[in-house]
């Protein structure tokens, strides 16, 4: 598109508070280059908001989304659409920026909707753009380095690009499972030794189960923006942490159902439908003991375990430590992927 006649058009589906952000980000950009038409519509899963007026009307009265991003401008270009097939019909650039449990219905929706060749970019991890701090993101593509480099104009932070696409979908998806985890140290206080020990045996799982399923995982992916920094911000100050955090003070008396619907006012975790998803995944592979902390997480999540549970788990830590070395010495490694194959193979 770029080295043809017309120019890109951007299409953002979803606008919550990172949505809304990369809508920003995205729109700075297109106002910029040549090779993208200005406007960047936002698809918006429409609320009707407390003063009776529509999300999608209020965003684009004000610039503003006063819900999920209030006090930022978004930017004249950016368009509030509640319509998803009139907000996709005309754009070659799609950017998927909504929770994930609603994509496979809105992919639903868009079978046949897409302009022919339109590309899509999965947005992951965090970023303090909006109020401009500094802040880096991490690309996966497939072969085709010229696309990759496309979609990276849209996003001028500093960045660089990682030809592994599983990699950062798994870091991006796991950490909010480790996030939970930090989360109920932090309402246990358990204190920060121990929250960091949580953070290394998590990134240790993370990068187990990424290549224990996909075996092209690299290592050095988990040393990128997308893997410990943003594993590290999340642990820190997340929203999977903060609501863990009260889950624990609560004793696990109040569900996370519960607890995001009053602390977050719409916008969703990520850490617990993602720990029963991997949890489902170690279970049909027999993998649970292999991956005590991504287990643990999701039995407390759902009241199998109390949250006090992560105490014997961080107890256990010395031997799931040696799991862990163990996994990523790369000799033992690849014989026990071996053998784990010959094992399923029975
Ligand atoms: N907030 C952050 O710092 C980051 C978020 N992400 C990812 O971006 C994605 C979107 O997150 P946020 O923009 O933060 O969302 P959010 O959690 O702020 O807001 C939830 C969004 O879901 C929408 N929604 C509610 N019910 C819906 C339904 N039935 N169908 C479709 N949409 C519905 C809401 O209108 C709202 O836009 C997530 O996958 C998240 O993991 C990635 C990096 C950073
Ligand atoms: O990256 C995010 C969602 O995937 C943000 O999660 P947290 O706000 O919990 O850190």
């Amino acid at each position: 598109m770029e080295n043809g006649h017309a120019k890109n058009r951007v299409a953002v589906i979803g606008s919550g508070n990172w949505g809304s952000v990369a809508s920003r980000l995205i729109a700075s950009n297109t106002a910029k280059l040549p090779s993208f038409h200005d406007e960047v519509r936002m698809w918006v899963f429409e609320e009707i908001l407390p003063t009776g007026k529509k999300l999608s009307e209020s965003i684009n009265q004000a610039n503003e989304n006063c819900k999920y991003l209030p006090g930022i401008k978004l930017g004249a270009n950016v368009i509030a659409d509640p319509d998803l097939e009139n907000a996709v019909k005309d754009a070659n650039m799609l950017v998927f920026v909504t929770p994930h449990q609603f994509v496979e219905g809105i992919c639903k929706k868009l079978v046949g909707k897409l302009r022919p060749g339109a590309e899509a970019i999965s947005l992951i991890k965090g970023m303090e753009i909006a109020v401009e701090k500094f802040s880096e993101a991490t690309i996966g593509y497939k072969k085709d380095k010229e696309v990759a480099t496309r979609w990276a104009k849209l996003f001028t932070t500093p960045y660089f690009l990682v030809e592994d696409i599983e990699g950062v979908e798994f870091c991006g998806t796991l950490k909010n499972v480790v996030a939970i985890a930090a989360g109920l140290v932090d309402g246990l206080d358990m204190g920060n030794n121990t929250k960091a020990a949580i953070m290394r045996i998590g990134l240790r799982e993370m990068r187990a189960f990424s290549k224990l399923l996909f075996p092209s995982v690299r290592d050095s992916t988990f040393f990128e923006s997308c893997g410990v920094a943003d594993l590290i911000t999340t642990c820190l100050g997340g929203r999977n942490r903060r609501v863990a955090e009260a889950f624990a003070r609560n004793g696990g008396k109040r569900s996370f159902d519960d607890l995001e619907a009053e602390m977050l006012h719409g916008q969703k975790l990520q850490g617990v439908s993602t720990a029963k998803e991997v949890y489902e995944v170690l279970t049909y592979r027999g993998w649970q003991e292999l991956f005590p902390l991504l287990s643990t997480v999701h039995e407390i999540c759902i009241g199998q375990l109390p949250p006090t549970s992560i105490s014997s788990l961080v107890l256990c830590l010395e031997t799931s430590s040696r799991v862990s070395t163990l996994l990523f010495d790369d000799i033992f490694f690849f014989l026990l992927l071996a053998l784990l194959a010959l094992l399923e193979m029975r």
